[in-house]
């Protein structure tokens, strides 16, 4: 599909704000052909920010990457836009959704202003240069991010943290339609993890559809505009932010409620 083609056929799609942009269906998950879960029906849309909660090993990353057909489909569906996802051409899918890992090591030595630059590939043609407004793109998201001050400094170089804005401004800089980020806050600092879920309720805002993991309900309870409980690969609940209680948690992470009240108290 040609470039034109497919600005096209998305700002068509946004502007009739026709159903789902991310869909699955029946949809089963694994890796090597082992099932880790199944069943999952799943709908992002437009300007929505979806939390999935679920515990360690529940399979969140494992779906994502499913999504993004970075690994195969053991059954049912995903569709894209409304189109099932093995006919999306690569390159357009690229432009379509940013997918920030949950932790990504940098084993080339690129400054971070490099790095989030690398967000606008997406955008440059096959062998021309960043232009004047890819780069002040790429600034414009590392400045939300407060990295600015870091732009010039290795990647292998920074802490961990500092790490992660770098690669949530590289997908800030990619300007998707969809976001996928596994668990974009895990080793932010408070003010940090704050300027991360403000950015994402912009995103959201703004039109952009975001599903999202953490291991903080309470960062779903800031951001979410719809919640999924993720447990042994299966979506056992979901809702409103609403479903985030007490008695909802512990029965997700197997803790006693007391101890989830005595936490929050
Ligand atoms: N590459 C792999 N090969 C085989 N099994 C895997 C692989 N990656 C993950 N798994 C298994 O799949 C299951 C789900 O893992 P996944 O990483 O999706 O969980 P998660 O919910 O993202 O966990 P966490 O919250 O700890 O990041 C786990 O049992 C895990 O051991």
């Amino acid at each position: 599909m040609s470039d034109t083609a497919f600005d096209a056929m998305t700002a068509d799609r946004h502007q009739q704000d026709t159903g789902p942009v991310l869909e699955a269906r029946g949809l089963a998950i694994g890796h090597h052909r082992k099932r880790i879960g199944e069943d999952i029906d799943l709908q992002l849309h437009r300007g929505e920010v979806l939390c999935l909660l679920g515990p360690n090993g529940s399979g969140k990353t494992t779906l994502f990457r499913t999504l993004l057909g970075l690994l195969p489909a053991l059954d049912g569906s995903v569709r894209i836009g409304g189109k099932p996802l093995p006919g999306w051409p690569r390159k357009a899918l690229a432009r379509l959704i940013a997918y920030v890992p949950q932790s990504q090591a940098v084993p080339f030595p690129f400054t971070v202003a490099q790095m989030v630059l690398m967000g606008r590939t997406v955008h440059i043609g096959p062998f021309a240069q960043p232009s004047a407004h890819d780069r002040h793109v790429a600034a414009e998201a590392l400045e939300a991010l407060g990295i600015a001050h870091l732009s010039a400094r290795a990647c292998m170089e920074v802490s961990g943290g500092e790490r992660q804005l770098a690669l949530v401004a590289r997908a800030l800089a990619q300007e998707a339609r969809v976001l996928i980020l596994d668990e974009p806050t895990s080793s932010l600092d408070f003010g940090n993890q704050l300027r991360v879920l403000e950015r994402i309720a912009t995103l959201g805002k703004r039109g952009i559809a975001v599903l999202m993991s953490t291991h903080q309900p309470e960062h779903a309870l800031r951001v979410a505009d719809r919640v999924a409980f993720l447990k042994a690969g299966r979506i056992v609940r979901r809702g409103g932010r609403e479903i985030i209680d007490a008695r909802a948690l512990a029965e997700l992470y197997g803790v006693a409620e007391s101890l989830i009240a005595a936490g929050s108290a």
